[in-house]
C-alpha cells in the first residue's frame, strides 16, 4: 500500500470514530426537518430536485474527512464555479488585466441583476452573474473545447478527481438562460468583453453545470484552506499569489446580497449556488460543503446556511472570532495534530 493510501485509509479510520463525526450527525438530524425554501426552477433542469437531499462534508486542510448524509449526490455547482474560475482568469490574465474588467465591490443586489458599475462600466464582483461572465471570457483557449478542458482541469485539481457536465442542465440554461444573454450583451457594448459572446456564454453555463458532490465542495473549500494545494493529492489548484484574492471576493460577495449579514453572522469566505450547494472554508484550518436543495429568496441553501451558522459559533471558526468558544475544533477532531490556522 502507498504512504498515501496509508494515510488516507489511517484518516478515515479516525474521522469514522470522531466525536467531530458525532456532532456532524447530530446537526445533520437537527436541520433535516427544517422544510423552510423551494428548490430553485428558474432552469427547469433544477426543478426535478429532491428537496429531502442533505449533505454535509467537513475536510481539514491536512486533508482528514468528515462526511454525513448525501454526501455522494451530484449536483450542479451553479454560482460556486464563479470563485473558482476567478481564481483561473487570475493565473491566465494577472490580477491588473482582470481587475480592469471586473470589479471586486459588493453589490448588495441579487445574483443576476443587469446592472454595471456606471462610472466605470465594470461588472461590480466576479461572483454575480455579470461579474462571472466577464470572468469566464477572461478564460484562455484556442478553442471552446480547449476554454472547457481547462475549467475541467483545474476542477479536477481542486477536487481530486475527473468532473462531468450536466448535459441537461447545460442545455436547460442555455435555453432559458436570457437575462444572462442580456447581461452578456450590455457588456459587450461597454467592450467589457469580447465578441464571442455565445461562446463565453456557453462555457458559462457549462461551468455552472459541472457535476459535484458535498465531498467535491468541501475538498475545494479545503484547498482553499490549504494555501491552494488540495490536502490528499497535493496536487496545487491554485497560483498562491492568487489564493487571497479569491477568498476575499468569496467574503465580501460570496452570499449574493446576504454577505454583509453572512460575514457578520458566520465570517467565512464562501460561496454558494442555485443547485443547493455551498463552499465555506475557515483559512489554514477547514472546508466545509453542504448540500441541500430548498433555497430562501436570496438564493442560498437553507439548510446549509444553518449548518455553517452552527459550526461558526459552537468552534469559534468566525474569522474574527477571539472569544474561547464553546468547543475546541483540535479536540474534537481526535490524532489530529493540525488546525492551527496559517
Ligand atoms: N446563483 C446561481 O447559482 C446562478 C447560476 C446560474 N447558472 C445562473 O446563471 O443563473
Amino acid at each position: 500500500m502507498a504512504n498515501n493510501d496509508l494515510t488516507s485509509l489511517t484518516n478515515s479510520i479516525q474521522a469514522v470514530a470522531s466525536p467531530f463525526r458525532s456532532y456532524l450527525i447530530d446537526l445533520h438530524e437537527k436541520y433535516q426537518s427544517l422544510t423552510d425554501g423551494a428548490v430553485a426552477d428558474y432552469i427547469p433542469e433544477l426543478a426535478l430536485a429532491t428537496p429531502e437531499w442533505f449533505g454535509i462534508c467537513a475536510i481539514t486542510s491536512k486533508g482528514q474527512e468528515f462526511e454525513v448524509g448525501d454526501c455522494d449526490k451530484l449536483f450542479t455547482i451553479q454560482s460556486i464555479s464563479k470563485a473558482f474560475v476567478y481564481g483561473l482568469a487570475l493565473e491566465d490574465c494577472g490580477r491588473e488585466y482582470v481587475n480592469s474588467k471586473v470589479s471586486v465591490e459588493p453589490t448588495g443586489e441579487a445574483f443576476n441583476s443587469i446592472v454595471l458599475d456606471e462610472k466605470t462600466n465594470r461588472p461590480y464582483n466576479p461572483m454575480v452573474n455579470a461579474g462571472a461572465i466577464a470572468t469566464t471570457d477572461l478564460i484562455r483557449g484556442n478553442s471552446a473545447t480547449e476554454r472547457l478542458k481547462r475549467v475541467l482541469e483545474m476542477f479536477r485539481c481542486y477536487t481530486g478527481r475527473e468532473l462531468d457536465l450536466n448535459v441537461p442542465v447545460f442545455l436547460s440554461e442555455k435555453a432559458t438562460g436570457n437575462r444572462n444573454r442580456a447581461i452578456a450583451y450590455l457588456m459587450l457594448n461597454f467592450g467589457m468583453i469580447s465578441d464571442r459572446i455565445e461562446e463565453t456564454l456557453d462555457l458559462y453555463f457549462q461551468q455552472c453545470s459541472i457535476m459535484v458532490n458535498a465531498r467535491d465542495l468541501g475538498m475545494m473549500a479545503a484547498t482553499l484552506a490549504n494555501g491552494g494545494v488540495n490536502p490528499v493529492t497535493q496536487e496545487r489548484a491554485l497560483d498562491e499569489r492568487y489564493v487571497q484574492d479569491v477568498i476575499s471576493v468569496m467574503l465580501t460577495c460570496g452570499m449574493y446580497d446576504y454577505s454583509g449579514e453572512w460575514i457578520y453572522k458566520v465570517g467565512m469566505p464562501a460561496k454558494s449556488g442555485v443547485g443547493g450547494g455551498i463552499t465555506a472554508l475557515v483559512p489554514g484550518k477547514l472546508g466545509i460543503g453542504t448540500f441541500s436543495p430548498p433555497l430562501d429568496a436570496k438564493g442560498n441553501s437553507v439548510r446549509g446556511i444553518k449548518v455553517c451558522e452552527d459550526l461558526a459559533r459552537d468552534f469559534g471558526l468566525h474569522l474574527f472570532n477571539v472569544a474561547e468558544p464553546e468547543r475546541d475544533l483540535n479536540e474534537w477532531i481526535e490524532g489530529n495534530d493540525l488546525v492551527d490556522g496559517w
